[in-house]
């Protein structure tokens, strides 16, 4: 059990400087960051930026060349079956057993946490109801498509009730459906207490249900002033009006770089105290404005901001 008000054991993931090389190649150079029990934490990064790598020293599955992981204060690497038997690890692609049916498999993946047959038959039921996968649950695995698989994954590292989760990429393959269900089921077990990292591509998505983000950029974990610099940048906000043309004479008006297309007008914009007084500005002008929104969301636009590839212009706050 974890003790109320006792911060370090609120922490389930906690890294500091950790750095992994392959050779010559610097996977991690360093990473730290912190995520406490009952919060989601979103690991952003593009291709190649060592959030695998990282998620892999996390699960024991690697060893760091230097730096200091803790998983509820157990090192992986000096004490890896007190972390495994804490963690739920969702790699990114699923090795699953072909010929095993899905209920047999989460019923081996309980007999390997030493449940006992009665315990994992009836957690295996509990998870392939939670995931959906009732339909499919004694059909061989090699039948799942591949967003199945990953339903299947995620039950599967949740065999053993894990309180810190690991999920890389768990979005990828899923439909729309699916991703609206995941982001539930990954906000209950938040809500029950568990510490979540989850590494995503699909940041809009993050964006509604992570509470945090750590942005890895060749192997580095961004600072705080630098998403804070990040997140209140020049951002891009498209406009639609009922009247198209009022709304670009107004803008013209008001200032340049407003650029018009079949989704709106866009102009940039810093901060949301400017959104406002534009927003006001526009109103009492008489523009019938019908949508007002930043294009990308929160996460999106720190991550192009922290990679260098906003190119704000235009209007200021
Ligand atoms: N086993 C390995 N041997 C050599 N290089 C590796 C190995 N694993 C990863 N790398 C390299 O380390 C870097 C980081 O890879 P990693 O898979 O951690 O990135 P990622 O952020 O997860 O990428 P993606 O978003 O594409 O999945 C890459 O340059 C990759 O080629």
């Amino acid at each position: 059990m974890r003790a109320r008000g006792d911060v370090t054991a609120d922490i389930g993931i906690d890294v500091s400087a950790v750095a992994r090389a392959f050779g010559d190649v610097h996977a991690v150079r360093s990473a730290s960051l912190e995520v406490r029990h009952g919060s989601v934490t979103g690991l952003i990064g593009p291709n190649g930026s060592g959030k695998t790598t990282l998620m892999l020293m996390l699960a024991t599955l690697l060893r760091p060349d230097s730096g200091s992981i803790r998983i509820n204060g157990a090192d992986p690497t000096s004490d890896p079956a007190a972390v495994r038997s804490r963690i739920g690890w969702m790699p990114d692609v699923l090795g699953s057993w072909p010929s095993l049916s899905v209920r047999d498999t989460l019923v081996a993946t309980g007999r390997m946490y030493r449940m006992t047959r009665s315990e994992s038959s009836r957690r295996a039921a509990e998870l392939i109801d939670e995931v959906g996968l009732d339909e499919l649950a004694d059909r061989p695995t090699r039948v799942l498509s591949r967003g199945q698989k990953q339903r299947l994954s995620l039950a599967r590292s949740l065999v053993h009730s894990p309180d810190v989760l690991l999920l890389d990429e768990p979005a990828s393959g899923l439909d729309p459906a699916a991703r609206v269900d995941l982001r539930d089921q990954i906000r209950r077990l938040a809500a029950g207490g568990a510490a979540v990292l989850v590494s995503s591509h699909v940041l809009a998505e993050l964006d509604e249900f992570a509470d945090e983000a750590v942005y890895l950029d060749r192997g580095e974990t961004a600072s705080r002033e630098a998403i804070a610099g990040a997140r209140t940048s020049a951002r891009d906000w498209r406009i639609r009006s009922l009247d198209p043309a009022l709304l670009e004479r107004a803008l013209a008006e008001i200032g340049d770089g407003a650029v018009t297309d079949a989704l709106g007008t866009t102009v940039s914009v810093s901060g949301d105290t400017a959104a406002a007084a534009l927003l006001t500005r526009l109103v009492t002008a008489g523009v019938p404005v019908t949508h007002f929104a930043p294009v990308v969301g929160d996460l999106e636009h720190t991550f192009l901001d922290l990679s260098g590839r906003n190119t704000p212009g235009g209007i200021r706050g």
